[in-house]
């Protein structure tokens, strides 16, 4: 059964999940020296990583190693390496370059410009790298916390609704005419997603909150609504502000 967090509203759902998302690294550092987190596009994505940042300049509370976390995307587009649509450039502005994560460990899925004929062949290599990073010789590294936002009618990462990518079984996916643009995008599937220890859902705003209701009313199919297709292998955190929660039996009485 998910974990369902709703905070007031959309700043302190982003400094709640950037406060857990410290711990829970920090909880990984701990037992296994180093941290991987999957990072996700989007508004909540960014604004989680700006109060990471904020939290990172207190040093009273520095309790990561950010020179021993591995950062990979679950999605990217597929633009040139400058562009400013891309989820990696705002992850760095963000966050990567003031925490000081190492280039060595920052896994960017491949821009347009990169060499890669086709997003394609992209989404080949980016699961090259993370079956080369799998020690134990799985399709991925552990991933201690793999973060999503959510679409108004239920993508996650770019995965939608009715898409060949709900069902493709591959760990890295190219996707085209995505109706969130831009339209050609780099994208971790299901077999990736839900291969990670845990999941966080991010949503925030009242648009979000029929598929957020949705995906946690367990009428709905992956293909109907990607985000019910979301399981990590030890837990599923739905982590949303009052808004995107607001047509959730318990908001609504
Ligand atoms: O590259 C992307 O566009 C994101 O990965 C995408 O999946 C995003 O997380 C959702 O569309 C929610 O975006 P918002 O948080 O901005 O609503």
């Amino acid at each position: 059964m998910p974990d369902v967090v709703v905070e007031p509203d959309a700043d302190r759902l982003a400094r709640a999940v950037a406060a857990a998302l410290v711990a829970r690294l920090a909880a990984a550092q701990a037992v296994h020296g180093t941290a991987l987190v999957v990072l996700t596009g989007g508004g909540i994505g960014t604004a989680v990583l700006e109060r990471v940042a904020d939290l990172v300049r207190e040093p009273a509370r520095e309790r990561v190693d950010w020179t021993a976390v591995d950062v990979w995307w679950g999605d990217e587009r597929w633009v040139p390496a400058d562009d400013a649509d891309r989820n990696e450039l705002g992850a760095r502005r963000a966050l990567l370059d003031p925490a000081g994560v190492p280039a060595e460990r920052v896994h960017a899925m491949p821009a347009s410009d990169a060499g890669f004929a086709e997003p394609e062949d992209a989404a080949a290599w980016y699961a090259d790298r993370l079956a080369a990073a799998a020690p134990e010789g799985g399709p991925v590294p552990r991933i201690d916390v793999l973060l999503l936002g959510v679409g108004p009618e239920g993508h996650v990462a770019s995965v939608f609704p009715g898409t060949p990518a709900v069902s493709d079984r591959r760990t890295v996916l190219a996707v085209h005419d995505c109706p969130k643009p831009p339209p050609t995008r780099v994208s971790l599937g299901f077999a990736a997603i839900n291969a990670a220890e845990e999941v966080w859902l991010l949503a925030g705003g009242a648009a979000k909150a029929p598929a957020v209701a949705r995906a946690l009313g367990g009428e709905v199919t992956p293909e109907e609504l990607p985000a019910a297709g979301v399981h990590g292998r030890r837990a599923t955190r739905w982590l949303l502000d009052a808004d995107a929660a607001g047509e959730l039996p318990s908001a609504t009485g």
